[in-house]
């Protein structure tokens, strides 16, 4: 396979940075732009001093100019840049790695309508460990089917802008899919007051936000007697890099299509 050269948006921010470090580090590809928005106060720096040294890269916001020398891009930003990159990177034909998360129905529709002409990965949590831990909940959901309160607790950082996780959304499809019943009908979304005592197929949602935690996710599934808890804690952004980069290289010899990380790790 030839190089790849990859452009990175968002990547001032944090998941920019680690992914920075990783592609250059990465065998097969090297980073050919490193993209922000118009108002960013870090265009035009070195984007190689975002992580401690210079490589001659200049942060940009000129996405046209910066896909004409790209095979492929990894997004992680918010819904609102991702769907103007989606747009660019369709024209331009470059394949894309999606790692943010927030993006509505209709935003989710419009990857899967771009996907029939460029390739993309789309996963709101690209780490190995996650998606082993969403085939487990597959599991564990068809096991404790009856009888089972289920409902699912993340924490992220302060910043976060977003809840629930796009990894909590997710652990909630795997396993209203492995129930046969609809996440939409199902899900609740924290409590408050005099809520009644729980209904039986629902799937409760429980968020904090603290500090500086990376990112962590618990499914509970809590029976009389006893209680399973399936939990993921990620200590580093670079676990989330690491994923990107295996995608990048999933996706060299793809032209189109729709997949996520179960299909880059062989998980389907
Ligand atoms: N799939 C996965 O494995 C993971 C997904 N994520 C997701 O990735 C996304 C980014 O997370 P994180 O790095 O922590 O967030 P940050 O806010 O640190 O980084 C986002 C970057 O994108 C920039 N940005 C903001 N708006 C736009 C826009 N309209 N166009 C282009 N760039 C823009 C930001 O600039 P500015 O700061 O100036 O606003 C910032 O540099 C989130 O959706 C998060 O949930 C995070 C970790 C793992
Ligand atoms: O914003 C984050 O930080 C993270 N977001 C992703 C999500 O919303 O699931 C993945 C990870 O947990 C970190």
């Amino acid at each position: 396979m030839s190089i790849q050269n990859i452009a990175i948006a968002g990547s001032a921010g944090r998941m920019g940075r680690a992914l920075l470090e990783a592609v250059t580090h990465a065998d097969g590809m090297q980073l050919s732009a490193a993209l922000e928005h118009d108002n960013s106060p870090f265009l035009k720096k070195d984007s190689g001093e975002l992580i401690g040294s210079t490589n001659g890269i200049t942060i940009t916001s000129d996405i046209v100019t910066a896909l004409a020398d790209c095979h492929q891009i990894i997004d992680f930003t918010r819904p609102q840049g991702t769907m103007a990159h989606l747009d660019t990177c369709r024209e331009a034909g470059v394949k894309m790695v999606i790692g943010t998360t927030g993006l509505s129905e209709q935003e989710k529709n419009r990857l899967k309508d771009a996907s029939n002409e460029i390739a993309i990965v789309f996963a709101p949590n690209m780490s190995v460990g996650v998606n082993v831990t969403f085939k487990l909940l597959e599991i564990a959901a068809m096991v404790l089917r009856q009888g089972y309160d289920i409902e699912i607790i993340e924490a992220h950082h302060r910043h976060k802008i977003d809840a629930p996780s796009g990894t909590a959304l997710r652990m909630g499809e795997v396993i209203a899919d492995a129930l046969g019943r609809d996440l939409k009908k199902v899900a609740i979304y924290g409590r408050e007051g005099v809520t009644g005592e729980r209904a039986d197929e629902t799937i409760g949602f429980s968020t904090i936000r603290a500090g500086d935690i990376v990112g962590e996710h618990t499914a509970m599934f809590a029976g009389a007697g006893e209680r399973v808890e399936i939990v993921h804690k990620a200590s580093s952004r670079m676990t989330f890099a690491m994923g990107a980069v295996r995608a990048v290289r999933f996706l060299e010899d793809k032209s189109s299509g729709l997949f996520d990380m179960q299909d880059v790790l062989g998980l389907r």
